[in-house]
């Protein structure tokens, strides 16, 4: 589109919020337009702005976005018009070079950044731009089809790239980054996003730094806050607190990249736009909702973050959580983010604290399997020896709400599993007064035959997040021929088979979202307040006690305890059948 000679005129979508953003204790008006993204038929990116009831109002395409102005190869912009400056603190890190890069590059790819932007790196090893664009390029993928253009695409993107080297608490860093980016933005109304890709405890050094010396004067300023957010209700309130000295509420998007997962997204979708579910969706139909995540691999190389949390508040407390929270939610009265984490903020807070008796934890032990030896997780370098942190942990939660009451939301979450695995499982209640779960006389008039499989008569819905994105629902049939033989099938969306474009990577869709304004999928600090105050206390227990977790061997499928917790609430995992 470029070159059409296109104007977006209505700055208020791309940039919603970009004047409070400026002055960090300035409040942000309600937003009557916040920007919703689809595909055009070409699948170019595109805006729809939204009223606050959610409808359409205002569509532009992305490539149509500020085409008020042209911006010269190496990414410097001619006067006029607005640009967005993306910088990476950690660029040195795993997960910039893993994720965040080769995000920002598909995004480019797919002609959903801005027409003019420029990305930075900032981390304290020295670098020049070069050394930064070859270490970047080592992850670029061309992801979503080999187009022909894909090496020059590569290169047009590294060739906005920049790096920036300094310490964290630097303001002297800050300002010399400032600099750079005045020059790249030269003319333009600025707007900057930084994502924090640095370990949690530099996170309020760089947001004081940056905030003061690198906010934009006149556009807005973002930041991309990675978990962990605190270990716990005191540390988590503490980082707020420091943070909001630095910044407003709608600066900060505190990242959860499972919710910028493709099933993740689908739910509420599921739930509020077929008729066929949401009518069952409460403790009248459900007998029990199962969140399970597993990984085939252990702390490989992320030991030393990993001993200090844990996997409750590594996966649970946050990404099991929060699909939790969207699953059990009521529905919100649009699709606005406020509306949206308004709804999600009350089911959190209607759940019931976390007890020790609810909880299982167990930790991977040294295995060898055909010849391989598999380690423990307590044989990485960078693990205490004698560590009990859990790898893996079951636990079994409840809403005190009128639509949950009673109905167990059990997790499941470990790591040097048997499989890589995320999904969410709800098991329907039994079919009263079933029919098929009676003796029946046998074709033939033989005596009676023993139906009692078929008393199983009930239903499962499973939202496969990962791998293979899948949604199906076990149903029972007849199998076909004279007898009467029920079987349990599956009505199923292989995503794969439906959609084969492929699927955008969790990050791309975050990335776009913060550039965009829109917080949709990124985490309020009431929220986060209520996910802590669930499993707060269960935390202090397990460290105040010393639990011991329950060894299993790497590559299985985890404690057995997890069972006797599932029993406790009447439940079979229903990943094991
Ligand atoms: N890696 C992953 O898969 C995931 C990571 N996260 C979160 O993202 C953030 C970044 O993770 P990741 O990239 O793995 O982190 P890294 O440990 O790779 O750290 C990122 C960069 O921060 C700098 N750094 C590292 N340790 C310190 C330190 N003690 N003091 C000051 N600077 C330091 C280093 O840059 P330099 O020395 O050049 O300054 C490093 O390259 C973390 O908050 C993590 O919890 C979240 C989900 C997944
Ligand atoms: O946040 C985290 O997530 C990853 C798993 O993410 P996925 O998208 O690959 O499923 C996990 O390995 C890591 O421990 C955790 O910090």
């Amino acid at each position: 589109m470029a070159g059409t000679g296109l104007r977006f005129r209505q700055g208020a979508i791309f940039f919603s919020g970009a004047h409070a953003a400026a002055h960090p204790r300035t409040r942000t008006p309600h937003h009557h337009c916040s920007p919703q993204r689809t595909h055009d038929a070409r699948g170019r990116c595109r805006l729809t702005a939204k009223s606050a009831n959610g409808r359409p109002q205002i569509s532009a395409s992305f490539r149509d976005v500020a085409i008020d102005g042209a911006q010269s190869e190496d990414g410097a912009p001619e006067q006029g018009g607005s640009t967005v400056s993306i910088t990476v603190v950690g660029a040195s890190g795993d997960l910039a070079k893993k994720k965040i890069f080769p995000a920002l590059f598909a995004l480019y790819y797919e002609d959903c950044l801005p027409e003019h932007f420029t990305v930075f790196g900032y981390a304290r090893s020295k670098m020049s731009d070069e050394e930064l664009r070859n270490m970047i390029s080592l992850t670029l993928t061309c992801r979503i089809d080999q187009r022909e253009n894909c090496s020059d695409k590569m290169e047009q993107f590294l060739k906005r790239c920049f790096y920036q080297s300094g310490q964290y608490n630097s303001e002297e860093g800050f300002s010399e980054l400032d600099r750079k980016l005045k020059e790249k933005e030269a003319g333009k109304v600025p707007n900057r996003l930084f994502y924090l890709s640095i370990p949690p405890n530099i996170f309020v050094d760089v947001v004081r730094s940056a905030s003061r010396t690198a906010s934009s004067q006149d556009g807005w300023t973002r930041f991309i806050v990675e978990k962990p957010f605190g270990r716990d209700s005191e540390s988590s309130g503490e980082l707020t607190r420091n943070l909001k000295k630095y910044l407003a509420e709608e600066q900060i998007f505190r990242i959860d990249h499972y919710l910028g997962k493709e099933l993740v997204e689908n739910l509420s979708v599921l739930r509020f736009s077929n008729l066929v579910f949401e009518p069952l969706w409460s403790r009248n139909y459900i007998r029990n909702v199962q969140l399970i995540f597993s990984e085939d691999f252990g702390t490989e190389g992320r030991g030393g973050y990993f001993d200090n949390y844990g996997i409750i508040r590594d996966i649970m407390q946050n990404h099991l959580l929060q699909i939790l929270a969207l699953f059990a939610m009521e529905t919100p009265v649009s699709l606005d983010a406020e509306d949206i984490r308004n709804e999600k903020v009350k089911v959190l807070r209607s759940m019931r604290q976390l007890r020790l008796e609810d909880v299982v934890v167990g930790q991977y032990k040294g295995h060898s399997k055909g010849g391989k030896t598999y380690p423990a997780y307590v044989d990485d370098p960078t693990v205490p020896s004698g560590s009990i942190t859990p790898t893996f942990a079951a636990a079994a939660l409840f809403i005190d709400n009128a639509r949950w009451d009673g109905v167990p939301f059990l997790m499941k979450a470990g790591k040097a599993l048997h499989t890589r695995r995320a999904e969410i499982r709800v098991q329907f209640r039994r079919v009263p007064g079933n029919l098929y779960g009676r003796r029946r006389r046998s074709v033939g008039g033989g005596g009676t035959t023993a139906t009692r499989e078929l008393e199983k008569a009930t239903n499962e819905l499973v939202l496969r997040v990962q791998p293979d994105e899948a949604i199906y629902l076990k149903i029972n049939s007849k199998v076909p021929g004279l007898g009467m033989r029920l079987d349990s099938s599956d009505l199923n969306l292989l995503y794969s088979e439906r959609y084969p474009a492929e699927i955008p990577d969790a990050y791309e869709r975050l990335l776009l979202d913060a550039i965009e304004g829109e917080r949709r999928l990124f985490i309020r600090s009431d929220e986060l307040d209520a996910a802590w105050a669930i499993f707060t206390p269960v935390l202090a227990d397990l460290e105040a006690n010393k639990v011991a977790p329950e060894l299993y061997p790497y590559g299985s499928r985890g404690p057995v305890g997890a069972h006797y917790l599932a029993a406790n609430h009447n439940v079979r995992w229903g990943d094991i059948s």
